[in-house]
């Protein structure tokens, strides 16, 4: 795509969480895949674009691992604290932009450090589809099975209509201040957010939905890893 239609924007990548779903000997997103870390191939992605501004990555207090990967001394990385929830780690992000002079009009992409696959052909088609956009949106991809929702004893209740049910991936892109302001009230109200654009609704917007590829997916549990070893067995 032709780089220069695209905005400008600044990458927030939450990489604060433990990963337990991994059951693993280390936060999943220092896991290696072909020969490096998870956090350095989800970087990478936005490092290589030209429209980056600088990128914030929440890492938890304690992390012992960050010094050691390569692209930590990369002057277009910014570092905030992690909080106890992923939405937390994002306003901390938000702040230090802030504090690093953003503009309140900036756009911001948050990218779940855990989705190293991110195709940069996914990341042009969200920026290119939102860049005029009042509201912002994220990337997303509808249903492709038949949905049941379960009842307490562990059997189903129901078959739910599938043609209108996506899931929520990102990067999730919005104004720098619009996301700001949502998210630091819904977590004083107490709001569960886990996504970007959970906070947008709650304060009364609707981001819109734009269709990506399903292999964008979040190393969550240790078959997603396995799954992407294989899809990445044999890249340089
Ligand atoms: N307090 C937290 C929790 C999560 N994350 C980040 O948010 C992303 C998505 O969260 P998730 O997949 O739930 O990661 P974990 O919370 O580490 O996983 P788990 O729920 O299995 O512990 C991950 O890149 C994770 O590092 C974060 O920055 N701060
Ligand atoms: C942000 C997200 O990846 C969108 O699907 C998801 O909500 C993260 O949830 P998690 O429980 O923090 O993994």
């Amino acid at each position: 795509m032709n780089t220069p239609d695209l905005p400008s924007f600044w990458a927030v990548i939450p990489a604060a969480g433990i990963g337990s779903r991994m059951r693993a000997d280390k936060p999943k997103q220092y896991l290696q895949l072909a020969g490096k870390s998870i956090l350095e191939h989800t970087l990478n992605c936005f490092l290589d674009h030209p429209c980056l501004l600088g990128v914030v990555v929440s890492l938890a207090e304690d992390d012992p691992f960050w010094p050691n990967l390569g692209c930590a001394r990369d002057a277009r990385i910014y570092i905030a604290g992690g909080g106890a929830e992923r939405a937390e780690s994002v306003l901390n992000a938000l702040l230090r932009l802030g504090e690093l002079g953003a503009d309140e009009q900036d756009w911001v992409l948050v990218h779940d450090a855990a989705r190293p696959n991110l195709d940069q052909s996914d990341l042009d088609l969200l920026l290119a589809e939102l860049a005029d956009d009042a509201v912002g949106g994220l990337l997303a991809v509808p249903a492709r099975d038949t949905l049941k929702r379960v009842g307490s004893d562990g059997r189903v209740r129901e078959t739910i209509d599938r043609s209108v049910i996506w899931q929520a991936y990102t990067p999730q892109m919005f104004r720098l201040g619009a996301l700001h302001r949502a998210l630091a009230e819904a977590l004083v109200s107490d709001v569960a957010v886990t996504d970007e654009a959970s906070a947008i609704e709650w304060a009364g917007q609707s981001p819109r939905l734009v269709e990506g590829r399903a292999d964008n997916l979040k190393v969550t549990r240790p078959e997603d890893l396995h799954y992407l070893e294989r899809l990445w067995r044999g890249r340089s």
